[in-house]
């Protein structure tokens, strides 16, 4: 029979990972996620409960002693005479603890992503030893588990309401780690079961689910709940409603994907990761790159030359405005004009413009169901046949919004590539793709001239500068600004509404003269070689003026897939090289509690950000060195598995989980939230234009039809929203209770010179 699992999510980045904990218990098992403000009120949901076997109240953001605003209805429902049996997990266990008497108060240290001894308190020294030990039935005494909290909980010595279960001993003493309330079937554990560095995680779970079952069956509790068939029904049916309480919809229907003519011609080449670069300079048209400039096992092993033409249509969307303009590649019918009177809100009425007035959540259909005419089945052994390819800024995310009030700016462009360039730097390979037969020969005959004279020649080295003799104006945040903003992101860290903060900052950067944005983007990819680098000028209204250009050396992939499968590699953990620093001395240093909490919070979030829709999820890597230019890297990576079984496919998972994870911090929701809100207001008042981080955050990629994608995160970029008369430039990192302000104010400094450099050298030539 099955057993239904009511889990209330209070908003965290981890549910999910707990969701599956439940759920790998037995296929018998059905999870039904509701927020903790999904009702108003208890009395709300009390009437639902009999359908359910047990709850689970997972961990959160936030303090009980806050009331509604940070539990919502859970204050009320510990309150209430509640005969089901509840496991409460972190928020959830100290709500519990709270109405029966407990202190919550901060912990000294505070313990954010640290593994700890737990020690099961032996039940003979408690009188009611039996049931109590059940939720530890199996255990060693001790066993290793993560913490993620600021708040603890303590019993009154006079308590007799609350059995402690087990604890753990750090410098803040004995802090509590799991109890029973008295008299109720109520469990809760503070630390975290489901981390992926947790022990023994799912035999908590499947005691808890023994002793609910017991509990329910001595009690009576759902004997009617099977008597009669439409009973039966009614229980289906409230859970089928329950179920539909969170939006899972997704970007489109999959469709049975047939053949599509597709024309390729191949040509060996020797390998050479300035190739794409060279082709890029023989070309007479515009083209996006993107490109690899370090030949990497599993990151970058291609760069692919986009070429628009005028049947490539362009989709613009203005959060700002809940707007999306689409129209086709240099239009002649369309002006900047048209386009400026479009995003001042007014009704625009052209030929070939299309105005759509959506939301950031219709944008990503729209792109579906343009997308689901185009997509095929052949060569899914190529990673980019044609597609969509562009840039996503971070408003485009979940729980963002652009609500600047000054220059309308693009928050999303994606073009529709039909030809196209792929360089293949593993197999020493070069393909002219065409979705549509008609790659144009000039262009192929440009860059087989470039393969004959063997590949690099000696004049691009004179471009991988930038010219002599113009200054660039440089406004930076200042310290004062960024240490108001680390102290605001320390006092919610400690008041235990955010776990880990990505704090970022933004430079402008004003050139004297305007430099062509392909000769930076050379001058910074020959300073800052990275596996993701892209160049995305988009002219896409009259030759030689863009509202967006992207110059990027990311060493990030955010997210890559395939049919079957998809891959994240967040970076978290940064060390800056020196002459004396090696791979050694930098390994030691990211292997310490500040650099391993910082990765696995968000390692465990991006495994609950893909275990919200899909079922399989691994981390193949946990936390390797990675070396680049100027720094190193604690990079993770995480897989998730059987996506052909799924309804979803990999835009599913990118719209789903935008913002980044390692750019946001954990809890997501309420981390970007106070970062919007409240620590980043300040931070960029010394900015021209607005103070919202736009491209910066965002990612940079494609969707192709052969249903692939790979997407980077948008940092170690710069970014101009006004055809390259000036530059933005973002640079942060992630802030934990373990931070000092100065060690990430230098860190901050460290990531923004691997872009701002080669304007600080021009400036001192
Ligand atoms: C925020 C940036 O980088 C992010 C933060 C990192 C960190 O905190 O260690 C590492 C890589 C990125 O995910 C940036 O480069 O601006
Ligand atoms: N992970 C959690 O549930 C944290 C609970 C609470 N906000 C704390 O920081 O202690």
């Amino acid at each position: 029979m099955v057993v239904n699992v009511l889990f209330i999510d209070s908003y965290d980045s981890f549910s999910y990972n707990l969701v599956k904990l439940i759920r790998a218990q037995s296929d018998q098992i059905h999870v039904t996620i509701i927020h903790n403000n999904t009702f108003a009120s208890f009395d709300e949901l009390r009437q639902f409960l009999t359908y359910f076997d047990c709850i689970v109240v997972g961990p959160g953001p936030g303090n009980p002693k806050n009331g509604y605003e940070d539990v919502g209805l859970l204050n009320e429902m510990f309150c209430s005479e509640l005969q089901v049996p509840v496991l409460g997990i972190c928020l959830g266990f100290q709500v519990m603890c709270l109405s029966a008497g407990c202190t919550i108060s901060q912990l000294s240290e505070i313990k954010h992503g640290q593994v700890y001894d737990i020690k099961v308190i032996s039940s003979e020294s408690n009188e009611e030893g039996s049931s109590r030990k059940s939720l530890f039935e199996n255990y060693p005494t001790t066993f290793k588990s993560v913490r993620y909290h600021s708040l603890k909980v303590s019993v009154n010595a006079d308590s007799t309401s609350v059995y402690p279960l087990c604890d753990t001993t750090d410098e803040n003493g004995k802090v509590l780690m799991g109890a029973q309330i008295a008299a109720t079937p109520w469990y809760g554990v503070q630390y975290h079961p489901e981390s992926c560095c947790s022990d023994l995680g799912g035999l908590l779970i499947s005691n808890f689910l023994t002793i609910a079952k017991n509990f329910n069956k001595s009690q009576q509790r759902l004997n009617s709940r099977y008597r009669l068939a439409e009973d039966d029904l009614q229980r289906q049916k409230i859970i089928a409603l329950l179920d539909k309480t969170i939006d899972k919809t997704s970007v489109y229907k999959k469709p049975t994907l047939t053949d599509s003519k597709i024309t390729i011609k191949e040509h060996k080449i020797a390998p050479n990761a300035r190739l794409a670069l060279e082709f890029c300079n023989s070309l007479a048209v515009p083209f996006f790159l993107m490109s690899s400039s370090t030949i990497q096992d599993n990151r970058g092993e291609h760069s692919i030359i986009a070429l628009p033409n005028e049947r490539s249509t362009v989709f613009t969307h203005y959060d700002q405005l809940h707007k999306t303009l689409v129209y086709k590649w240099r239009d002649r019918r369309i002006s900047k004009d048209m386009i400026a009177a479009a995003t001042s809100n007014n009704e625009v009425n052209v030929e070939g413009l299309d105005c759509i007035n959506e939301d950031k959540g219709n944008f990503w259909k729209t792109i579906g169901s343009f997308m689901k005419d185009q997509l095929v089945s052949n060569r899914p052994d190529l990673p980019f046949i044609g597609g969509l390819v562009g840039v996503l800024g971070y408003e485009m995310g979940s729980f963002t919004v652009n609500r600047d009030k000054g220059k309308i700016v693009p928050d999303a462009k994606l073009v529709f590539i039909e030809n196209s360039i792929i360089v293949d730097l593993k197999k020493g390979k070069v393909s002219f793709i065409s979705l549509n037969n008609n790659f144009p020969a000039d262009i192929e005959k440009r860059v087989l001239d470039v393969i004959a004279v063997d590949g690099v020649k000696s004049t691009s080295s004179d471009l991988a500068q930038l010219p002599h003799g113009v200054g660039f104006g440089i406004k930076m945040p200042t310290k004062e600004k960024y240490a108001e903003a680390f102290e605001k992101s320390q006092k919610y860290l400690h008041q235990g509404d955010s776990y880990e903060v990505c704090l970022t900052t933004q430079t402008e950067v004003r050139p004297e003269k305007r430099v062509d944005p392909w000769r930076i983007f050379q001058t910074l990819i020959r300073r800052n070689p990275a596996p993701f680098a892209s160049f995305f000028e988009f002219s896409d209204l009259e030759a030689g003026w863009s509202d967006l250009c992207l110059l990027s050396t990311s060493p990030e992939r955010f997210l890559k897939w395939d049919r079957d499968s998809c891959e994240l590699r967040p970076i978290k953990g940064t060390v800056k090289k020196d002459e004396s620093s090696t791979l050694e001395s930098a390994t030691k240093i990211l292997k310490t509690p500040k650099e391993f909490g910082e990765n696995l919070m968000i390692l465990d979030l991006i495994r609950n950000d893909l275990y919200e829709l899909l079922d399989k999820v691994t981390v193949d890597e946990l936390m390797s060195v990675e070396e680049y230019e100027t720094l190193y890297q604690l990079v993770s990576v995480v897989k998730g598995h059987k996506l052909h079984d799924s309804p979803y496919s990999g835009i599913d998972l990118l719209r789903h989980s935008l913002p980044a994870g390692s750019m946001t911090g954990a809890p997501k929701k309420n981390t970007v939230q106070l970062l919007q809100d409240e620590i980043e207001t300040d931070l960029n008042a010394h900015l021209t234009s607005s103070g919202v981080r736009g491209v910066y955050s965002g990612v940079t990629g494609y969707w192709s039809c052969n249903d692939r994608g790979d997407w980077s995160v948008n940092i170690r970029c710069m970014y101009s929203y006004d055809d390259a008369e000036s530059w933005r430039l973002g640079a942060g990192g992630a802030i934990t209770v373990l931070s000092t302000l100065e060690g990430e104010w230098e860190e901050m400094h460290t990531k923004l010179s691997s872009a701002l450099q080669i304007f600080r050298d021009s400036s001192n030539n």
